[in-house]
């Protein structure tokens, strides 16, 4: 489990994380998002101990990341610049890791296979494709077997392929009952991909909650009509005490009304009706409008 309690970081004038707790728990994804500059970055850099706090803790397991006893078995990390000496084999970059955290020699084998690298362990990291060397980041992240993960924009620059390859192995690294902390700007993939979800906005907790709840709450859905009359349904609705407004397409568009009610009220005056149609507000608008007033990037106070 990953605990980051009261946390903060200013670099000079800047505060980048302020006062920031939550807890990430295991058996599940767990989204961290937030617009450029919300400290998403920095939180996961101290989690790992390649940055200091200003104040509060971050724990991962009970314990700094400093204090951890063979952190490779307890944590596992992709960050987007992971280093990794280009002219190593990718096998021997493994072993070499393995070797220096107690792991077992057969399982660079088992995470080669893992990642599906397993024809390309001899070759040079230098000569790999940018996704071959984003799964040898995750090889390595997942070498020591650790029941806690951290993912910092996975699935970034990756084809489709790639991206539903990482989407499967994160879901299927919850199943086994791992913590898996990802970020990610890539609204469409979190919603298929966690089931919980972090926001930060400035530095600061702006949501902690269920992917639904946070759908549900920040954003609200509305039913679409298209009819060759749409003045008069505006009439009828208008009514019936609903409000309708007007998509770019020119359908008619009434916000959190329920479209079975919005059809027997169309046949009931005899109104010919093309769609009716409820649409779902996506996880992109709910986060657009929780963060539409923190997006601009820093922090400075
Ligand atoms: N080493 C540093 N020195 C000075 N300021 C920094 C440093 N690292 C981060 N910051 C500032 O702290 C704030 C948070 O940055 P951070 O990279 O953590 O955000 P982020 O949410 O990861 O953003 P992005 O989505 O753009 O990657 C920003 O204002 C950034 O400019």
């Amino acid at each position: 489990m990953i605990e980051v309690r009261n946390l903060s970081k200013r670099y000079g004038g800047t505060t980048a994380v302020d006062d920031l707790a939550f807890t990430v728990r295991p058996g599940r994804v767990t989204g961290f998002l937030g617009p450029n500059g919300a400290g998403k970055s920095t939180t996961m850099r101290i989690l790992l101990g390649l940055d200091r706090p200003t104040g509060g803790r971050a724990l991962i397991d009970g314990a700094p990341f400093a204090r951890l006893r063979e952190p490779l078995r307890r944590v596992g990390a992709l960050l987007e610049t992971t280093p990794a000496h280009g002219g190593r084999r990718a096998r021997d970059h493994l072993l070499w890791l393995a070797r220096s955290n107690r792991i077992p020699e057969g399982r660079p084998t088992e995470v080669l296979r893992l990642t599906g690298l397993d024809g390309v362990a001899r070759k040079r990291i230098k000569h790999l494709s940018f996704g071959m060397g984003r799964r040898l980041g995750l090889a390595a992240a997942l070498l020591g077997d650790p029941p806690v993960l951290l993912l910092d924009e996975p699935v970034n620059g990756l084809d489709p392929e790639g991206v539903l390859w990482i989407r499967n192995l994160m879901k299927r690294l919850a199943a086994e009952g791992r913590t898996v902390f990802v970020s990610s700007h890539l609204m469409s993939e979190m919603a298929v991909t966690a089931e919980h979800l972090i926001v930060i906005g400035r530095g600061r907790l702006l949501a902690d909650t269920t992917m639904a709840g946070f759908i549900a709450a920040n954003s609200r859905s509305c039913v679409r009509i298209r009819t060759p009359e749409p003045e008069r349904m505006r009439d009828v609705l208008a009514g019936a005490g609903i409000a309708v407004g007007q998509a770019p397409d020119g359908a008619l568009e009434a916000e959190g009304a329920d479209p079975a009610r919005i059809g027997e009220l169309a046949a009931a005056r005899g109104l010919v009706v093309h769609e009716v149609a409820l649409r779902e507000a996506s996880l992109e608008e709910a986060f657009m409008r929780l963060t539409g007033d923190t997006s601009q990037a820093g922090g400075t106070r």
